[in-house]
């Protein structure tokens, strides 16, 4: 055991980075969100695959970017989406009822946990107001490019290449195909963005590109006004928000979804709280105790990105919770910092210390969440905007789709478990990175093979 403040050294010749999981630290380095950037070697990257949007921007941008897209995820909004992701959920339904036809099935649930199914309904839906349709060309165009991109961020030159770019970074600025060409996903994303841009503005919809096409205009109403966010910026955003929330959900959905199957009892207990709700109510399933016990439970022990980096640019004191002992013997209670100091950020250690959270700490107990003094006291506890869920980060960088992801993923598991059963097949599924934290049976990523049993 390391401790929750530890160096080591990096890969090849870099120089040596700060793993930091002491809560009090972290927040300090995400509260200074514009002294701790992302490493600006990877900038030339990031615009290929997610272009110039939110991920990408630092300092005063980012603040500008930043105020710009918040009115698509505040608490009003994503409440406006929830009837649009309800009739896309009841869709899954059917089709899994479909497949299954009354009887017990052994599905992949990874071909129906949106948003990466084979639909992209939500994604459609909340994303552009747009009805992509299981074969709409365009639909298939985004879906394809994904997989394609996809695929690429799980082969070996993927792992390797952020490691020699992080030694050189001039390795980005090579006239390598690969490397100077955008993303699949952001060429196809432009194109049919640029299409909807062309058509007359939705000044009710209640989609994240009307509500982005609308805070881009000069004063909010004027069509032919200057705009605050030019075409590619806006563009550049909606590809973020794609990429951002696409994988990370519905991986987080999945992992929770082998919970369940894996503890039955913990299913039937959600299940009956699921029957005697009332489904057509969206506030009431999100408010139910034991989904959401359930999803944190779920989310601490799969944060589907599983980390995050950050570089110091200028001197600095890290404050720390748990105070540490140096090489030389002396005990301190904050981390001095030298401008290009590297840190890694481990979620999963975070959400599953056993010294935090207890000897269970790597156990699917969301009892935990609701019952009276089972969680150590909440200063003990990472900090995030779902509480004690480090998943999200925190500060002006945190998850901008945290609320949207929590809505998802309650509102996907409670028509789920509400109308099948799912069990536990034996076979063994691993979690790995392709590129969000997803199952994998035989090395093969996106398999969820479960046994699916209609409930009537
Ligand atoms: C379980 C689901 C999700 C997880 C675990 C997750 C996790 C994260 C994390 C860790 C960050 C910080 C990255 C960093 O700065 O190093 C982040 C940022 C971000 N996320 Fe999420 N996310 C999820 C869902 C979503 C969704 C649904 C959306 C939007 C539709 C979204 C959009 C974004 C954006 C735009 C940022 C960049 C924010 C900024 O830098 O200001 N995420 N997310």
């Amino acid at each position: 055991m390391l401790g929750p403040v530890f160096r080591i050294k990096s890969a090849l010749w870099q120089s040596e980075v700060v793993v930091i999981s002491d809560h009090l630290g972290v927040k300090h380095i995400f509260d200074q969100a514009y002294t701790y950037i992302k490493s600006p070697a990877f900038q030339p990257v990031v615009v290929k695959v997610v272009g110039r949007g939110l991920a990408w921007a630092e300092g005063n941008e980012h603040r500008f970017q930043r105020k710009l897209v918040s009115p698509a995820f505040s608490i009003s909004a994503i409440k406006k989406m929830g009837p649009s992701v309800m009739i896309c959920i009841d869709r899954m339904i059917q089709r899994i009822q479909n497949e299954c036809n009354d009887k017990t099935a052994v599905l992949n649930m990874c071909d129906y946990v949106p948003p990466h199914a084979r639909t992209l309904d939500i994604i459609g839906q909340v994303g552009f107001g747009y009805d992509f349709g299981p074969e709409s060309p365009d639909g298939k165009a985004i879906l394809g490019a994904w997989q394609k991109d996809v695929q690429l961020f799980s082969t070996f030159p993927a792992f390797l290449a952020p490691i020699l770019i992080g030694v050189f970074p001039w390795i980005a600025k090579l006239p390598i195909k690969e490397l100077q060409e955008d993303s699949t996903a952001k060429k196809v994303i432009h194109r049919i963005g640029r299409k909807l841009l062309q058509e007359p503005p939705n000044m009710d919809g209640t989609d994240i590109f009307s509500i982005l096409v609308r805070e881009s205009w000069e004063n909010q109403v004027k069509p032919d006004g200057v705009r605050k966010l030019d075409d590619a910026t806006l563009l550049d955003n909606i590809l973020t928000l794609f990429v951002a929330g696409f994988e990370t959900t519905s991986g987080a959905i999945q992992l929770i979804l082998l919970d369940l199957a894996q503890n039955p009892d913990a299913q039937a207990k959600l299940h009956a709280e699921l029957v005697t709700a009332d489904s057509n109510d969206i506030d009431v399933i999100e408010s139910l105790p034991y989904l959401d016990a359930v999803t944190r439970e779920g989310l601490r022990l799969h944060p589907t990105a599983r980390d995050t980096h950050r570089l110091a640019i200028r001197d600095d004191l890290i404050p720390l919770k748990k105070p540490v002992m140096l090489s030389n013997g002396e005990t301190v209670t904050s981390i001095p910092v030298k401008a290009g100091d590297g840190f890694i950020i481990p979620f999963l250690v975070m959400n599953s210390d056993p010294q935090v959270w207890g000897p269970d700490a790597h156990k699917f107990v969301p009892e935990r969440w609701n019952t009276e003094g089972a969680l150590p006291p909440g200063s003990e506890l990472p900090h995030g905007p779902y509480s004690h869920i480090s998943n999200f980060i925190d500060g002006p960088r945190l998850c901008i789709g945290w609320r949207l992801a929590v809505q998802e993923i309650k509102l996907i598991l409670a028509s789920m478990v509400k109308n099948f059963e799912f069990r536990d097949t034996g076979v063994k599924v691993e979690k790995h990175i392709s590129p969000a934290v997803q199952p994998f049976v035989d090395g093969e990523a996106a398999q969820l093979p479960l046994q699916v049993i209609p409930i009537h």
